[in-house]
């Protein structure tokens, strides 16, 4: 008969125990080993807590900029680095151009992908509502008329080049109208299926779908120098071991005229997942800045013979490969966002281009000349995705009054929800002065990226929960920036109604006002019932890419944290 073994409480007894058939020379090193571990360990403990004094004794500042993705957090630390190390700022602008120019083939790519995609429903919900609640009154996008107004007539059509573009039936994806000789392109999603009087209308009705010109096959074969930049932007900015950064297009459909293994500009994949990231801190810069030190063909390194070897040029000095394509494509481009049949349909679709991250079409002009620089505006406009945690140390080109001799230490983190867990942020939660917390409020009608069940408003209403009410984050002040507050008055003027998404709302003004003042009293409730005891809370209605306006923000939340940060200093 087995006798049973005594269970412990505490899992690690069992791991930690001594083996029973331990010798005494065993037993000898076993206890040295154990010696040594605890010295480490006591000499790690001592060495914070002398880190955490010298940090009070210089003034060390630290900022924690949390928030889903695509939020604006990196865009605010880009802000704090353009208001106070503006040297480096100015001088890192270059760099960016690379982004810029994977952000507009980004865009094209949207817009290819929209006009060839089956129509997709998005699920919406209200984020103030119960789940019960949200589950009975899932959003609706507004009914169509069930009659489908004809496109206007298409800029390729009367474009010569086009005229004698690739005809169809060539396995494309698209459907062609034997009879007119133009494809069929789903038209969108602006009726409502769950309408019985328009799902019968578009069954009925032909004209539910919408034709689009054949010269679009064209055109899109002459833009495929763009997948080629694409690539080779993609080498330049990710690391090669990133290997799902590269993971933008996947191979062709089968029955694709391209050869296999080279991305294509799909008709059915989904462009709103495929997004460039990187590492936060000065990784990729380096790279960029260290190519443009070296020349190109030099600069990369012998053991990625796959990786483009033109990539390394960016500074307007040396030609740079992916500028000249988009230089030579920039009619093409400026010819199908021009277009009036491809806005009609992303605007059927719901694409507004215009709102989503990395949005450049209308300055083709200026971001496709040959010797373009970016803007401070561009720099702030660009998207690159974060992925992990960094610390960003700020020597104060421009110190202001008490502020001189503080040393600001901001951390940006990734957003999206595989990089929330607890394990990558909390060990920044430490000796924090200020949370600068983005929820933006643009995002009331919109779903994350990574998961399309979820509303974006919902999920940010769910993470200020969450830091309000962390117990390492207790004694943390926090800054709310609502933010996006531009596109959120765009969205309101153009129409789109948060009591639709947000029942609660009811019948008030559908205004930037009216809303921004709503969702400040939801978010400072959450804050007022969820924070473990009182503490500092400043909300603002923000527009992070808005240099004006963020300026004077950033300037009063440099004060508080400042104010509150000496206050603290004393009484330690
Ligand atoms: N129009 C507008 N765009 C904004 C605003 N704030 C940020 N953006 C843009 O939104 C995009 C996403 O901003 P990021 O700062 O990269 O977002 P993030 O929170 O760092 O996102 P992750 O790195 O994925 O966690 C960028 O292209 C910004 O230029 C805003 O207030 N208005
Ligand atoms: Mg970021």
């Amino acid at each position: 008969m087995t006798m049973p073994v005594p269970t412990s409480d505490d899992p690690l007894d069992e791991v930690l125990r001594p083996p029973p058939d331990e010798t005494p020379e065993q037993r000898e090193l076993r206890l040295a080993r154990e010696e040594e571990a605890a010295k480490i360990s006591q000499a790690i403990d001592a060495s914070i807590k002398a880190e955490k004094q010298a940090r009070k004794k210089k003034r060390i500042v630290r900022l924690l900029l949390l928030g889903q993705s695509e939020s604006g957090k990196s865009t605010t630390l880009r802000q704090f680095q353009r208001l106070y190390t503006p040297t480096a700022f100015r001088e890192e602008r270059i760099l960016w151009r690379a982004v810029i120019q994977l952000n507009i083939v980004r865009s094209i790519r949207v817009i290819l992908e929209t006009l060839t995609s089956p129509t997709q429903k998005s699920p919406k919900s209200s984020p103030f509502s119960s789940p019960r609640l949200r589950a009975r009154s899932t959003s609706r996008p507004p009914a169509l008329p069930s009659h489908i107004p004809p496109l206007p007539p298409s800029d390729y059509s009367h474009h010569n080049g086009y005229q004698n573009g690739h005809s169809n039936g060539n396995g494309n994806g698209y459907n062609e109208d034997s009879h007119s000789g133009r494809m069929r392109v789903d038209a969108g999603e602006d009726s409502d299926p769950e309408s019985d009087s328009d799902a019968q209308a578009s069954r009925s009705n032909p004209s539910s779908t919408t034709l689009i010109p054949s010269p679009l096959e064209a055109l899109k074969t002459r833009l495929q120098p763009l997948l080629h930049i694409e690539s080779l932007l993609i080498a330049k900015l990710v690391p090669p071991n990133e290997d799902e950064a590269t993971h933008l297009a996947g191979p062709g459909p089968s029955h694709s005229r391209y050869p296999p293994g080279q991305p294509v500009f799909t008709t059915a994949s989904s462009f709103r997942n495929q997004e460039i990231f990187v590492r936060p801190g000065a990784g990729w810069k380096g790279a960029l800045s260290k190519a443009r030190v070296n020349g190109s063909e030099s600069s990369s390194p012998p053991s990625e013979p796959s990786r483009p070897t033109s990539a390394g040029n960016t500074g307007l000095e040396t030609p740079d490969e992916p500028q000249e394509v988009l230089y030579q494509c920039r009619k093409d481009i400026m010819m199908l966002w021009n277009d009036d049949v491809v806005r009609e349909i992303l605007r059927r679709k719901k694409v507004r281009l215009e709102e989503l991250p990395g949005f450049f079409l209308n300055d083709l002009e200026r971001v496709t000349s040959l010797r373009y620089m970016p803007t401070d505006d561009d720099v702030l406009k660009a998207r690159l995705k974060t992925v992990g945690v960094s610390e960003y140390k700020f020597e104060m080109e421009v110190s202001a009054g008490r502020d001189s001799g503080t040393e600001w230490r901001i951390v940006d983190v990734g957003g999206s929800r595989s990089q929330r867990r607890t394990s990558t942020w909390a060990p920044f939660f430490d000796d924090v002065d200020a949370i600068i917390f983005l929820a933006p409020i643009s995002g009331f009608d919109q779903v994350l990226a990574e998961d399309r069940s979820v509303n974006r408003l919902e999920d940010s209403v769910l993470l200020w929960k969450a830091v309000c009410s962390n117990k390492l984050l207790a004694n943390v002040d926090l800054v709310l920036f609502l933010n996006k507050c531009d596109i959120l008055d765009a969205k309101l003027k153009s129409g789109i109604k948060l009591a639709r998404y947000v029942k609660s709302y009811g019948d008030r003004e559908n205004d930037l006002d009216s809303v921004s003042k709503y969702l400040r009293g939801k978010f400072s409730a959450i804050h007022r019932e969820y924070s473990p005891h009182p503490r500092k809370f400043y909300a603002f209605c923000t527009s992070v890419t808005d240099t004006a306006t963020t300026a004077g923000i950033i300037a009063s939340v440099r004060d508080m944290v400042i104010r509150q940060h000496l206050k603290q200093s004393k009484l330690l």
